[in-house]
């Protein structure tokens, strides 16, 4: 029997999926510019540097940081991935960490949220693709261009776990060396 020729509703599918694809990666690059790679050597990498020695507390003297502030240009930048199935917790994970109250209820990212948060010595860059289903198979496309994976599990799915698990490892395959935080979330009640 001949196959089937693809309906016209199969063709839209994929090239709607096909240019959301080419969209979230143009606005990656867009915002993020460089990749991982081309910006220091692994020899060189942050997370592979001795620890700051912290200052004894009646060593402390805050006077002598004044005026030593880098400014907003002279901050290095750090690029965090945060994934996880739909509905983990990422966009709430986000909006604590940059002071916001969080959304009531679970609204779907149907695309990507960005949160920049300065440190002392850099700025992090945490980015979060949503977790619906049609959106995972573009997560691969970024592990590349990202210092470090947050990879978020809702603690109380345990029937999605062997998913998130699996989804996990596709993207360990792609970057088997990328620096990867398990956040098991939800393990309390909401706590803000
Ligand atoms: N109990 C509890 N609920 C949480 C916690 N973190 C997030 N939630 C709830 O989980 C639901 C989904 O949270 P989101 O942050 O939207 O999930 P998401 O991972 O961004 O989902 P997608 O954007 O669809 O991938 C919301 O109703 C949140 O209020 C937590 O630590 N504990
Ligand atoms: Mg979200």
């Amino acid at each position: 029997m001949a196959p089937r020729p693809l309906g016209p509703l199969v063709l839209a599918l994929g090239g709607a999926a096909a240019v959301l694809g080419s969209v979230l990666f143009i606005l990656w690059k867009a915002y993020f510019g460089r990749g991982r790679e081309r910006r220091w050597d692994r020899g060189e990498a942050w997370w592979g540097a001795e620890p700051a020695r912290l200052p004894q507390w009646d060593e402390w003297d805050p006077e002598d940081e004044e005026g030593e502030e880098p400014t907003l240009e002279e901050l290095e930048q750090r690029e965090v991935l945060v994934l996880g199935l739909d509905g983990c917790g990422k966009s709430t994970f986000l909006r604590v960490l940059s002071g916001k109250t969080p959304l009531e209820g679970h609204v779907p990212t149907w695309g990507f949220n960005s949160v920049r948060l300065p440190t002392k010595d850099f700025e992090v860059d945490l980015l979060e693709i949503g977790g619906s289903q049609n959106l995972r198979f573009y997560w691969k496309e970024f592990v590349n261009e990202v210092d470090v994976l947050v990879f978020m599990v809702d603690s109380a799915d345990r029937l999605r776990l062997p998913w998130a698990r699996q989804e996990l490892h596709k993207l360990l395959d792609k970057d088997p060396d990328l620096p990867v935080v398990v956040v098991a979330n939800k393990q309390v009640s909401k706590f803000w």
